[in-house]
């Protein structure tokens, strides 16, 4: 069966439609829509749009959560047009993902220039009376947004970024177009093709078999620690990354590796976190910490990290002014590789 069969068959014949399941149908119509023009121009009309200001979505607070609302290509149009804007920059937006009934979903950021340079940024206020929300920063929102919804906007969020910074061709200077779903651009003048990048990073949770090691950067909120994370030097495999992080951060060395999940993360460009679980060698324990890339890093014992995983209210500051150990919410990678370690014992299973 082509690759395109899926596609065809879907437009020619019931039948051959029903031997796909609804996860590669939806999947074969993001392929279309990033490659046909002309297709992802169709798929606005019958889309959904979430919108950004300067790189925030729009949000709404309900509670103690948040909202992303979306937008029909009419509304967007009637809110362009009461803003004196051409329906053109409907034209910057970029496709995110779709239904499961092949409702193509799209992002558009109303504040950053827009490419064609004929559309002026829109007034945050004007446009958040106007929408009843507000274009909330995503990495403070992040964590009262269902899990599709935060997956929805960092993706989103990253691919507008993108965008953003790529105008232009690094080797001809002249500006780059993109395409309509926004999954490349195209130098004007040589041809050269961009597609959006995102950096592998390795987050490794370093046990000694009893308790795990967890390590704050100064930036960190506080009383917050997490996994050791770090991004991968050019030519290095996932393994030659986790083993030179842990000895540039703690100063220990790995002995075995167990890959856990992967992640994307949007901050502060994109990334792909790479989860690990890693041991490190009998009796080498004591850490050497690099003050340069950490502010401190100690063993903590599988009691005290269960409790810290339950604690809610992490910024709540103790009588005593100090602030009570915390780990990263649950969207994030850290949390979920820390969570296991406390709920199963790790098969390791990757010498390094
Ligand atoms: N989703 C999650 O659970 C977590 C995500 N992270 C993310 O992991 C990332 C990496 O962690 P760090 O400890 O900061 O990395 P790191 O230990 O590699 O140190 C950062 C330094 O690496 C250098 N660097 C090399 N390549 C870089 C690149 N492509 N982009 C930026 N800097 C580069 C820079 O000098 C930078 O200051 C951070 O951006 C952070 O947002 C970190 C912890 C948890
Ligand atoms: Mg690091």
């Amino acid at each position: 069966m082509s690759l395109y069969c899926g596609i065809a068959c879907r437009r020619k014949s019931f039948w051959c439609y029903r031997q796909l399941s609804t996860y590669v149908t939806k999947t074969r119509y993001l392929f279309e829509l990033k490659e046909d023009d002309d297709a992802c121009k169709k798929a606005q009309q019958t889309g959904a749009f979430y919108l950004f200001h300067n790189l925030a979505p729009l949000l709404q607070k309900s509670g103690h959560q948040y909202l992303a609302p979306q937008h029909s290509l009419f509304e967007l149009e009637r809110l362009l047009g009461k803003f004196g804007q051409d329906s053109q920059r409907i034209e910057d937006s970029v496709l995110i993902g779709c239904s499961e009934q092949q409702e193509a979903w799209f992002a558009l950021d109303l504040g950053l220039n827009s490419s064609s340079s004929i559309n002026a940024s829109l007034q945050k206020p004007e446009v958040e009376k106007e929408l009843t929300g507000s274009f909330t920063e995503l990495r403070k929102a992040l964590y009262q947004l269902n899990v599709k919804d935060a997956s929805l906007l960092s993706t989103a969020q990253a691919l507008l970024r993108w965008h953003d910074t790529h105008q232009f061709c690094s080797r001809s200077g002249q500006p780059t177009k993109k395409n309509m779903a926004g999954s490349k651009r195209v130098c004007s003048s040589n041809q050269i093709i961009y597609y959006p990048q995102m950096a592998p990073v390795v987050i490794t949770l370093v046990s000694d078999g009893t308790r795990c090691l967890l390590a704050r950067q100064s930036f960190f909120p506080k009383g917050m620690y997490s996994a050791l994370a770090g991004f991968c030097d050019i030519g290095e495999s996932l393994e030659e990354t986790v083993r030179r992080e842990v000895a540039e951060e703690v100063g220990l060395e790995v002995e075995r590796l167990h890959y856990s999940a992967s992640q994307h993360w949007p901050f502060p460009n994109s990334s792909l976190m790479i989860a690990c679980h890693a041991t490190v060698k009998p009796g080498q324990t004591e850490i050497r910490l690099n003050l340069r890339e950490l502010e401190a890093a100690a063993w903590f014992r599988h009691d005290e990290v269960a409790i810290a995983l339950r604690r809610n209210n992490p910024y709540t500051q103790q009588q005593n002014g100090a602030f009570p150990f915390w780990l990263p919410p649950k969207f994030a990678i850290a949390h979920q590789l820390i969570k296991e370690w406390v709920e199963k014992p790790i098969r390791f299973t990757l010498p390094v």
